[in-house]
């Protein structure tokens, strides 16, 4: 890339960003450098905007340098993946994990990059535009990666999630970075376009990035497909970049009642980007993967997963967690699978699986038997419980909801549990 390096008046060596191909080269290299990607970048599309991420690192820590690059360039993509990979690794039972990015684009830069993090992973990836298919199929091959990436040509009226209609497998995870926009006026009146100029947002094709209703439109044909597929896939997910997008997506799952969903945001520099997520199965996320603490989008969070309940007198976690496990030995049909202490933080975790809910009132008044059947049932609840003691703060258990349908059923136990822990505390004399 040594044409696209110039001595800049300090004397030292610089990078034209304002040249389109002399960010492709950049890109290119941080790729291979990197993360070991032969990538080649056609000049008529969108350069995965590692660009904006190296103009940022560039401009603002090292000026005068291309020396010293971090192994983080690639942030805006490697972002989304790290997010998926806590995703698969807190919901997804086997190691073999299968994905799909919808839109892969002329640089395929999700699957590769994804493939190469993670080796146990395959993807189906797809997109409409004939230029970035061809462009695409070359890079999965110039990366020996055609056993693990299958490339699908689709048309713009075909359903998106077309392959997963036709496969005979279920998939962990759907992907997708949508056109942004509705229009080339809506391009031209966004903040990047304003901000970085018209060549660093135009470099690409129309079909890269104008879909009819803009984003929105497009993960609201996802979301509507998905209503049909429902578990086929774990989570349907896909990238916004838009922050006035995400209230509409989640008012589609309000109207069709889908609770498990989780948003996030990935910023870097001065980009930022939102992710969306939405499952029909019943693993649940915990808070750090499920929500973000950005004020402006608090009303639309999903629900907490973690419940904290504190117990105002201090006293050690010892004899809370005493307490907790007699109280738990003595509700119908539960199972604790497993408990892990940690030394070194005096706090102990139990797993605890219920086949049926035999708790609450209404279950107690019927005498429902306790089905503690095998584990062929899903369960109506798996929760994890913590009991925390750090100095100066109130003794806690904390309870983590990591399967289930119904929230009240999982709500109905931490307030069952915490009303007999507190009754037997103040029968110990100690509450
Ligand atoms: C913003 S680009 C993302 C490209 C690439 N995934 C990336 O992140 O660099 C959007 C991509 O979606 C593709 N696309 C648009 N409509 C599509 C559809 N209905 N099905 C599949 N791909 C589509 C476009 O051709 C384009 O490659």
């Amino acid at each position: 890339m040594s044409f696209s390096v110039f001595i800049n008046h300090t004397g030292s060596s610089a990078i034209n960003f304002k040249s389109l191909p002399a960010q492709r080269r950049l890109t290119e290299a941080l790729c291979h450098r990197d993360y070991g990607l032969s990538l080649t970048l056609p000049d008529d599309r969108l350069c995965p905007p590692v660009s904006l991420v190296v103009i940022c690192f560039y401009f603002y820590l090292m000026p005068d340098t291309l020396e010293g690059s971090s192994a983080g360039n690639l942030m805006c993509r490697l972002n989304y993946i790290l997010w998926l990979q806590d995703i698969v690794i807190s919901t997804c039972g086997s190691n073999t994990i299968r994905g799909f990015d919808i839109g892969t684009g002329a640089s395929a830069i999700y699957p590769l990059l994804a493939c190469r993090l993670e080796p146990t992973w395959s993807f189906i990836a797809t997109d409409i535009d004939d230029r970035s298919i061809q462009s695409a199929k070359q890079n999965i091959a110039q990366n020996s990666m055609e056993g693990r990436i299958v490339i699908e040509h689709m048309q713009a009226d075909d359903a998106i999630l077309q392959p997963l209609h036709t496969s005979q497998m279920d998939f962990d995870f759907v992907m997708c970075n949508p056109p942004f926009y509705s229009s080339t006026e809506d391009v031209s009146r966004s903040a990047e376009f304003k901000e970085l100029g018209p060549n660093a947002i135009c470099s690409g094709a129309e079909v890269e990035m104008i879909t009819p209703g803009g984003e929105t439109s497009f993960v609201a044909r996802i979301f509507s497909e998905s209503l049909q597929l429902r578990t086929k896939c774990r989570w349907y997910t896909s990238m916004l970049g838009k922050m006035s997008s995400i209230p509409d997506v989640v008012s589609l799952f309000r109207e069709h009642n889908v609770d498990n969903y989780a948003i996030t945001e990935f910023v870097q520099g001065q980009t930022r980007r939102w992710a969306i997520g939405w499952s029909f199965q019943d693993a649940r996320l915990s808070d750090t993967i499920a929500r973000i603490s950005n004020p402006a989008l608090q009303n639309i969070m999903p629900s907490r997963n973690t419940l904290h309940h504190s117990f105002p007198s201090a006293r050690p976690a010892n004899t809370l967690e005493s307490v907790l496990r007699n109280v738990l030995a003595i509700v119908d049909g539960l199972l604790v699978t497993s408990t892990s202490a940690t030394p070194e933080s005096s706090s102990t975790t139990m797993l605890v699986r219920a086949q049926g809910n035999t708790w609450s009132r209404a279950a107690r008044r019927k005498r429902l038997p306790a089905a503690v059947s095998a584990d062929q049932e899903p369960p109506v609840l798996r929760c994890s419980i913590e009991c925390c003691s750090k100095v100066d703060t109130p003794c806690e258990i904390i309870f983590t909801w990591l399967e289930g349908k119904d929230r009240s059923v999982f709500e109905s136990f931490t307030s069952h549990v915490s009303r007999k822990v507190i009754s037997t505390l103040r029968e110990l004399g100690d509450e």
